[in-house]
């Protein structure tokens, strides 16, 4: 899978990139270039004890003095000479008056301060007058509290509203209210309730457990309770046992095949109007490819609350004719190829593809706040998950699935583990991975720990920092992997 996805196709795909946006994609290529080109030389060390420096490049020599001011010359940085004075739209201190700098600045800065706390002021006055006369107007005035409220909110909006219109499009937020001091949250009113209140019991809360002890209160009626309590025991159960299971009739498979890993088939669905992808096991092998979706499914149950991490949240087994249209069936089966059974499992539908599809064919490059989001995601699902003694073991960008916003949610989860309080676990046959961007420990002990997730994570940050990059150079120049599995990771041209 990792092979087939580092194919000359996305090779062909940097160079093109590279040869018509040259002066930011080959970012790298330069930086590897300017740090090989330049030499430092160490001159000498004069009586006030600057040291006099001489760095020359291939194509020039130029002399850097360090600890002295060096107001000559074309150069706005008179300290390392990063900016010539014509593309400079800054001005550097000279380092005799830095004092001087110092104190002028700060006190510019506690006068600008001064006159923006001034004008805030100012301008709140504005606003309560503002609204005071429209309370005026107003048929119903508002009570002082809320009116406060409102003026501190509309301060930052654009455009100035009236506080009846502003009332009207008030969404109904939802009301924090509070029973045995575990807060639940209810749709029902879209007022604030004063959490000191004693708040009216919610409907979705639920009943304490009585203690076998504790003795039947007088005058209830034990014989209908218990006929309650039976009921809802069997409801219960009836529920835990099909959970998760899906009707055929809400479910119907698209022939859009989203994407293919080595033991499934992914394809566009819609369940009771929503869009969800599918995924089935491979006609070839089904039994072991469905023995693998169950494995899968149990550990997305376990990571269920875990934040980016992708949902499962329904199954199906039936027939593949009972929920695929006649397109998707051509698709899915070959004509010698008799319909069997299948297991359909429903999950939530990201349009934007998994990371590497999506990242790599895109055209515009990836701006490091992209980068930043991915990285908060994925942690934030590796911290979730080893806390619960859940370990990915297969992360990579194939895994990825991104968002309409940008957030990165983990997927595929046959290759989980559990670490059962153990620090490290033995890699099994049982568990599949990818060697390519596998953790040193994975490939030359045959052990995966916390670390290793971590490990895998972080290739994913380098990888999306670097997509300028080509995948042979990201291996040879960035991961620089032995044959013992362990890695250099250079980042200077990351
Ligand atoms: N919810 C989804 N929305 C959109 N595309 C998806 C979704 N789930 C999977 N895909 C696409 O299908 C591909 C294969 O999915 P997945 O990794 O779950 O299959 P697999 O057979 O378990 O893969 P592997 O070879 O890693 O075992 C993904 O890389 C992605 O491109």
């Amino acid at each position: 899978m990792y092979e087939k996805s580092y194919s000359s196709e996305f090779e062909e795909f940097n160079n093109q990139r590279r040869a018509s946006e040259p002066s930011l994609l080959n970012l790298g290529e330069k930086r590897k270039e300017s740090s090989s080109e330049l030499i430092i030389k160490k001159l000498r060390i004069d009586e006030s004890r600057t040291i006099h420096y001489q760095f020359s490049s291939k194509s020039n020599l130029k002399s850097l003095t360090i600890g002295k001011e060096d107001n000559k010359g074309d150069k706005a940085c008179q300290y390392c000479h990063c900016v010539p004075k014509k593309l400079s739209t800054l001005t550097f201190p000279p380092i005799t008056n830095i004092r001087q700098y110092i104190k002028t600045t700060s006190a510019v800065k506690r006068e600008k301060a001064k006159e923006s706390t001034e004008e805030k002021e100012e301008l709140k006055e504005e606003i309560n007058i503002y609204f005071l006369r429209s309370a005026s107007v107003s048929s119903q005035p508002q009570p002082a509290e809320e009116e406060s409220e409102d003026t501190q909110r509309i301060t930052r909006s654009k455009a100035r509203q009236s506080l009846d219109t502003l009332a009207t499009q008030k969404e109904p937020t939802p009301t924090l209210t509070a029973t045995n001091d575990i807060p639940t949250y209810s749709f029902r009113s879209n007022k604030r309730t004063n959490l000191q209140s004693k708040p009216s019991a919610p409907d979705i809360s639920i009943p304490k457990q009585k203690s076998p002890s504790a003795k039947p209160k007088e005058g209830v009626d034990t014989h209908v309770s218990k006929i309650d309590a039976t009921e809802s025991r069997r409801q219960a159960r009836r529920i835990v046992k099909g959970r998760a299971k899906i009707d055929a009739k809400d479910l119907q498979i698209d022939d859009h095949l989203l994407g293919e890993g080595q033991t499934s088939l992914v394809y566009k669905a819609n369940y009771k109007g929503l869009d969800v992808a599918c995924k089935m096991g491979r006609l070839q092998d089904l039994k072991e490819n469905e023995s693998k979706i169950v494995r899968e499914l149990d550990f997305a149950a376990k990571l269920y609350t875990c934040r980016f991490v992708n949902r499962y949240f329904g199954w199906i087994q039936c027939n593949p004719n009972e929920v695929m249209t006649k397109e998707a069936l051509k698709k899915y089966t070959t004509s010698s190829s008799k319909l069997v059974l299948g297991l359909f499992v429903i999950q939530r539908y990201f349009p934007k593809g998994d990371g590497r599809t999506y990242f790599h064919s895109r055209k515009t490059l990836i701006h490091p706040f992209e980068v930043l989001q991915v990285a908060i995601c994925l942690f934030s699902a590796l911290t979730d998950a080893h806390s619960l003694g859940v370990g990915f073991v297969d992360l990579k960008l194939e895994n990825l699935l991104i968002d309409s916003s940008g957030s990165a949610w983990i997927t595929d989860f046959e290759s989980c583990i559990e670490f059962n309080d153990k620090e490290e676990v033995h890699l099994t046959d049982e568990v599949s991975w990818t060697v390519g961007v596998a953790a040193p420990e994975m490939i030359e002990d045959g052990i995966f720990c916390k670390a290793s997730d971590v490990f895998m994570a972080t290739v994913i940050v380098a990888e999306l920092l670097t997509a300028t990059i080509s995948d042979q150079v990201f291996e040879r120049k960035i991961l620089q992997r032995q044959d013992s599995g362990h890695v250099n990771f250079v980042t200077t041209l990351v």
